[in-house]
């Protein structure tokens, strides 16, 4: 019998200053499988997985791999081990060719692939094996998220790996690309990789996995079977006690209208049209939800909403007041919250602290300043309250918030949103990133306001999440709202046809089921 230890990783301690991401995690990976990593936002997942591609040193502990001791230096030297990690977010060139990123950062590449014409055969080659439909003259700029994944998981193959690390991969991709991502993944496995991949969405976890390790504060508390578990058992496991997984709803009368959306039609950022001819209205009390598969108009709609993206026709009013083609910082007066689908690029600045990010649109306001100076003190009892409310990790509100984990960003820009006590708030991708507990908590958070009165729009790819708190739901394809259901898990195949454009299918299975 071989005992020989396939990859361990012991006693692994990592701290960044006073904060400690890992305090002692032990984790054990057998040669192919499929292993999930879950557990809480900060629970130190990515810095474990970080220190096992070669990015993070750790301050204690060890790492056998095949039966050897491993010391990394570099995510270079976790290669040339065999170990790669595809990022959360992708380490691409957007303005040059999937070729070209490929030749990138390997030493002189002219040496080592002398004709580009052979780099592009092997990539096709690899590409074909594995059904990735990766083309290596396209420009990464040109290729959707899904796609990008792809380029990513072939490059990370490409350097002849037999661990592949995915943080969180399926985050942003739809559920068509998430289907084909976890076949991917059982392919790799057959063909004698072993796969570890980061993950807050237990039905994939159930779906592929082969064991799951759930890690709480900096530590693996426990690996289970995923035959021999239950989504209920890895939610208590990971949060330490019950999840509610339907949310308890309260009937309630909705008020006058707050949003109201006519006609309106716009373009993407290529000036290509993008919402086409969009009416719909909110009502104080009601959560309006727009489901669709992610690239049908939805991100554009929301910038327009928030004054980021201008209308090329039709009206946009807030309270009876006209507010199409205001400025985004008008729009930013208005009454009016915005918790945006990407928050690095929109939501948070990295460089920033927790509490500059907190007061980041309001720092003219009071109480956080009077007759033009800052009151610190203010600040920071308000980031702390939220912090707390919110149970967002990190050790002081003065920290840069790149140094949260993705989940914890994510809870605090919700929490300044929600804050603000907006007439309107205007949500897309709520609970992108956040844990299963935290999930719970901010859809109970977002009922609250309803119910305390706000109007609420919720754009979101998560049919889950629309279901658990919409009073009516939208599908949005190819720029235009195909059909309004109501929140019925009974109706969800029609929901699907929706989402899928086939509208007339949708309509006959409609007037069948009456
Ligand atoms: N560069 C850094 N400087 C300071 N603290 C850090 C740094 N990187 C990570 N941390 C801290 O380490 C802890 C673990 O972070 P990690 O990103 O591993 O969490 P995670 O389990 O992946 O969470 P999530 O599910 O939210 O992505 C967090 O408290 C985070 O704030």
């Amino acid at each position: 019998m071989n005992t020989e230890i396939f990859l361990k990783m012991e006693n692994i301690h990592k701290r960044f200053g006073s904060v400690v991401a890992s305090a002692g995690a032990t984790l054990e990976v057998a040669e192919n499988e499929i292993h999930a990593l879950l557990g809480e936002n900060g629970a130190g997942k990515s810095v474990l997985m970080n220190i096992l591609c070669g990015v993070l040193a750790p301050n204690e502990g060890s790492i056998v791999f095949k039966g050897a001791p491993l010391k990394l230096g570099s995510p270079r030297e976790a290669i040339q081990h065999r170990i790669g990690m595809v990022h959360q977010h992708f380490m691409l060139v957007h303005n040059l060719t999937v070729a070209e990123n490929y030749m990138l950062g390997q030493g002189s590449p002219l040496r080592l692939i002398r004709d580009r014409s052979e780099l592009c055969d092997r990539i096709r080659a690899l590409s074909d094996r594995y059904g990735l439909d990766v083309q290596p003259d396209a420009l990464l700029e040109d290729l959707s998220v899904g796609q990008q994944q792809r380029v990513e998981i072939l490059k990370v193959l490409f350097q002849g790996i037999d661990v592949l690390i995915l943080d969180e991969p399926t985050a942003v991709l739809t559920h068509q690309e998430t289907d084909r991502l976890l076949l991917l993944l059982r392919d790799l496995v057959a063909d004698g990789k072993t796969v570890i991949f980061i993950s807050h969405k237990l039905d994939e976890v159930m779906r592929v996995s082969d064991r799951v390790s759930i890690m709480r504060d900096g530590r693996v508390v426990r690996t289970v079977k995923t035959a021999e578990t239950s989504p209920r058992e890895l939610a208590r496991l990971m949060v330490g006690r019950d999840v509610l997984m339907e949310l308890p709803r309260e009937p309630v009368e909705c008020g006058q209208v707050v949003l109201s959306v006519t006609g309106l039609s716009c373009n993407n950022e290529l000036e290509r049209p993008a919402v086409r001819d969009v009416s719909f209205e909110v009502r104080q009390k009601e959560i309006v939800g727009i489901a669709g598969v992610s690239g049908n108009g939805q991100s554009e709609l929301a910038l327009a909403l928030a004054g980021l993206l201008p209308a090329k026709s039709g009206s946009i009013k807030l309270n009876n007041k006209e507010v199409t083609g205001m400025c985004s910082t008008a729009v930013r007066r208005l009454p009016l919250a915005h918790i945006p689908e990407d928050r690095h690029k929109m939501g948070i600045v990295l460089s920033l602290s927790l509490a500059e990010n907190v007061i980041l649109h309001r720092y003219t306001d009071p109480p956080f300043a009077t007759r033009g100076l800052l009151r610190f003190g203010a600040i920071a009892a308000h980031t702390r309250e939220l912090m707390r409310q919110f149970q967002v990790k990190a050790s002081h509100e003065d920290v840069a918030i790149r140094n949260l984990s993705g989940g914890n960003q994510q809870k605090l820009v919700v929490a300044r949103e929600l804050a603000r006590n907006p007439d309107l708030l205007l949500i897309n991708q709520l609970t992108r990133g956040i844990d299963i507990g935290a999930i719970e908590f901010v859809m109970q958070e977002v009922l609250r306001q309803k119910v305390a009165g706000r109007a609420i729009l919720l754009i979101s790819t998560e049919l889950e999440e629309l279901l658990a708190v919409c009073d009516r739901i939208f599908v949005m394809f190819g720029g235009r709202l195909v059909g309004e259901l109501p929140p019925d898990r009974g109706r969800l195949e029609e929901l699907g046809l929706l989402m899928a454009g086939n509208t007339a299918e949708a309509a006959r299975l409609a007037a069948a089921t009456g």
